[in-house]
This record gives C-alpha cells, sequence and structure tokens, in this order.
C-alpha cells in the first residue's frame, strides 16, 4: 500500500445507526429541479434532445442569458406538502434534492451568491419548505450539491496559471461557505450526494474533497457522504490509489447497474444508484417521445436488482417549472407505491442474499428469510432455485400467506412451484431456511 493523507478515512461497511439507516431505507427518490426546468430543452424555438438540465452547455447559452431565467422562476403549483405526500406514498423513505445543479442556481438563500431563489418572483426558501414537509412524514432528506458552478467567475476546469490557481482557491472557499450554510441551516440533512467533481481542478485538489467530508462529519455526526466527492493525494477518484473506498458508499452506478452474475464484488461495499425514467433526463424536459421512457416493471425491476446486490436504489423526478408534477412522473410513483404497499418487507432492511442468480428474477434476504422477486415465472411452472452448501429450504410461502411446494430436486437444488392464484405482477414468495450442519446427503456425483 502507498502512503495516503486524502485516502479513505476507514476500511469496509461502516455499522453505526445513521449509516444503517441509510442502508435499510434501500429506496430513494431523486429531485433534480432548477432554472433548466423552465426551457424544458428547448432554446430559441430549437429542442435538444440531451439532458434537459445541461441545456446550457448544449445550445451554448451564455452564463447571464441563462440567469436571466431567474426572472420567470415563479413555481405557482408548488406546494411541499403534496410532494412529500407523494412520496410518502410511493414508499421512499429518503428524496436527495438538488440544492445546486452545476448552472449555479441555488434553492436556498444563500448569501454567498445572488443567484438564488431569494431574488426570484418566487422568493421563498423552497429546500427549507421541503426539508421540513419531506422530515414532517418521516421522510430522510438528502442533498445533491454540485461541485461544478457555472455561474461563478472563479470555476476552473483545470488549472493551468497562477491566476487560475488563485482563482480556484477562491473558489474552493465560496463551495466551503455555502456547505456549512447548508449544514447549518439544514441540520436534519442526512447526507451530502456530490457531483460535478470530474475536471482535473478538483482532481488536483483531493486534500479539499477530504477536507469537505471530514468538515461536514464534524458539522454532522452521522451524515453520510457519497464517494463522487472524493479524490486522494494522487487525484485517484471513488477509490484510493490503494483500492479502498473513499466516503461511505460507492456512487458511480448512474443510470446502470452492476452484473447480477460478473459484478458481484460490489456486495462487500455499501453502494447507491440512481436512475432516470427516461433514457437520460433528469431535469423537466417538454418531449419525453424523444428517447424510450420506462414502464413501471422496468423502474420496478432496477430498484429490486440493486437491492438484491446489497444497493440503494434512487429513482429520478424533474418537476416541471410550475411545481407540479407531470402525470408520467405520477403514473410511476403510484404503481411503484401500490407494490410496496404489499411486497416492501423484501426492500426495506434487506440485502444480498448470496445465493446464485436465477432467470425468474431476484433474492434478496433479511437475517434467515430469503426473498424470492419473481418477474419472469417460467413455463415449466417451477422456479428453480440453487443454495449454498449447507443450507435447506423449510417453507416457501408468497407474502399473501399461500403455501407453495417445495421439492428437493438434487443436492442444494430445489423446484419451488408457482403459487396458485398468481398475480398479474412482480410478487414476492417468502423462504424460511435453515443452516443444516448435518444433512444426510443422498446424493451422488456422476463420475464423468
Ligand atoms: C459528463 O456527463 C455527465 C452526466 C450526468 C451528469 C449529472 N449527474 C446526474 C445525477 C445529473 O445531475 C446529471 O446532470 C453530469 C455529467
Amino acid at each position: 500500500e502507498v502512503e495516503l493523507k486524502y485516502g479513505a478515512d476507514r476500511l469496509g461497511k461502516r455499522q453505526d445507526p445513521a449509516m444503517q439507516k441509510f442502508r435499510e431505507n434501500r429506496l430513494g427518490a431523486f429531485i433534480h429541479w432548477g432554472l433548466y426546468a423552465i426551457p424544458g430543452g428547448e432554446w430559441n424555438n430549437k429542442t435538444y434532445h440531451g439532458a434537459a438540465e445541461w441545456l446550457k452547455a448544449w445550445a451554448k447559452v451564455p452564463t447571464m442569458d441563462w440567469l436571466e431565467l431567474m426572472k420567470q422562476w415563479n413555481p405557482q403549483q408548488f406546494d411541499a406538502k403534496k410532494w412529500a405526500k407523494m412520496a410518502k406514498e410511493m414508499g421512499v423513505k429518503y428524496v436527495k434534492i438538488t440544492t445546486k445543479h452545476h448552472e449555479g442556481f441555488c434553492l436556498w438563500p444563500s448569501k454567498y451568491t445572488e443567484y438564488t431563489v431569494a431574488n426570484t418572483p418566487y422568493k421563498k426558501d423552497i429546500l427549507g419548505e421541503l426539508v421540513k414537509a419531506y422530515n414532517a412524514v418521516g421522510i430522510d432528506v438528502h442533498f445533491y450539491f454540485s461541485v461544478l458552478d457555472w455561474s461563478h467567475p472563479d470555476w476552473r476546469s483545470s488549472i493551468k496559471t497562477q491566476e487560475d490557481s488563485i482563482a480556484f482557491q477562491r473558489f474552493l472557499t465560496f463551495t466551503d461557505n455555502q456547505l456549512k450554510e447548508l449544514a447549518t441551516r439544514y441540520p436534519t440533512v442526512k447526507d451530502f450526494w456530490f457531483d460535478g467533481t470530474w475536471d482535473a481542478s478538483i482532481k488536483q485538489n483531493g486534500w479539499w474533497t477530504a477536507h469537505v467530508e471530514r468538515m461536514l462529519k464534524e458539522m454532522l455526526p452521522g451524515v453520510t457522504i457519497n464517494s463522487r466527492l472524493r479524490a486522494d493525494d494522487y487525484g485517484k477518484r471513488h477509490f484510493d490509489s490503494n483500492g479502498h473506498l473513499m466516503g461511505d458508499y460507492e456512487s458511480a452506478y448512474e443510470r446502470r447497474l452492476p452484473d447480477p452474475v460478473k459484478d458481484l464484488h460490489v456486495t462487500k461495499w455499501d453502494w447507491e444508484a440512481c436512475m432516470t425514467i427516461p433514457e437520460n433526463q433528469w431535469g423537466y424536459h417538454k418531449d419525453w417521445s424523444l428517447s424510450y421512457v420506462k414502464n413501471p416493471t422496468e423502474v420496478l425491476a432496477r430498484i429490486v436488482h440493486a437491492v438484491s446486490m446489497g444497493g440503494n436504489m434512487v429513482v429520478n423526478f424533474g418537476p416541471q417549472p410550475d411545481g407540479d408534477f407531470r402525470p408520467e412522473e405520477k403514473k410511476i410513483a403510484d404503481f411503484i407505491g401500490k407494490w410496496m404497499k404489499k411486497n416492501s418487507e423484501c426492500i426495506y432492511g434487506c440485502d444480498y442474499a448470496g445465493w446464485e442468480k436465477q432467470d425468474w428474477g431476484y433474492y434478496t434476504r433479511k437475517s434467515n428469510q430469503v426473498y424470492m422477486v419473481v418477474f419472469n415465472p417460467p413455463y415449466s411452472g417451477q422456479l428453480t432455485v440453487k443454495t449454498p452448501k449447507g443450507i435447506t429450504i423449510t417453507t416457501a410461502k408468497t407474502l399473501t400467506g399461500e403455501q407453495t411446494q417445495v421439492t428437493e430436486t438434487t443436492r442444494n437444488e430445489y423446484n419451488v412451484s408457482l403459487p396458485k392464484n398468481m398475480p398479474q405482477e412482480p410478487f414476492v414468495i417468502k423462504l424460511e431456511v435453515k443452516d443444516a450442519q448435518k444433512t444426510q446427503d443422498k446424493y451422488r456425483e456422476a463420475l464423468t
């Protein structure tokens, strides 16, 4: 191992109550809301197919022109209590809110920049109202924060000159001030999810990323920090030069998931994935017909896939400029919520089962209960289950209590029969398992 001053502060998974809550939450929602919602992917009558929250870049809009959008920021339909009700009914345990995206517009009245809600027709502290409303219904609030800030004259993507270096140090101080402001104004925040940290300027200042993690953990004991903030002494990101995960959980799975067979290494650490409902839209885009939009079951499958590999999943919502949600997003939230009401036992507090993935769906586990979440019921009517050595299945029944047949077909292999009245949506079979020390082994290996 190499000597590091700004590498991982800890080895292995955090086991304190705050991290256990983060992990057991499992299902979260992302809110991407900013000035970009106003143009919704269209600029000067041209529609851009790229991510709507990056429109400023696609349409090459000068910063001052872009920030003129503040004059139109007046979401008359915004009602934090309605947003909290929607999240509660969807079954999410936490919501990650874009406090400031790359555009530099702040949803809270920051005193370190003029580009905030306070200087818009709306005036009020949107972030404060959301923190209060989500917390009031028992939902944790996480802050998304973009270090990259297109509105700030001292931002640099690379440090080429002494002037760059002096400006960038001013920028890092500005960023420290905003982070301290957020931690002070909203002390119930449970997590900071950093983005916009891929540039050389940040990689060259790994010390600063370590300082931010330590500063926030000092101000807010228990707070969790994503790996994407972190660069070590040599600019290595997420995992330090000794291969140790920095921050409290890996945050590299954005719009993609680890493979349930080839990527089992991710089960060794905490991780959180995030996903969009269209192919790639985080902020509000007027026209969702431009790319594939996942159906509710596809969204559900990604949630279960993440939990089955010991990760969290955050489903993204991009609210409209008026502060209401588009119908497609309300439908997804409603479907997930209805499914979670019946089946959340296989999600909350669950983890990787350590069993070999089968085609019919995913396993999740909570203590000695293994859940089979069935997405693809087979024509054979039999669900193949392969148990690890020494593990036997005692019972199998649906969450509605219907017993299903368990037949041992060979050593450590079983057929679990499909329930008689099969639901017309993904369903769960709960297995009681036994760690059988002495199993009389009546099976014979074929001599080949
Ligand atoms: C350079 O590619 C990207 C892609 C997405 C992002 C941002 N991360 C997501 C969580 C959204 O905030 C997206 O704008 C930034 C840079």
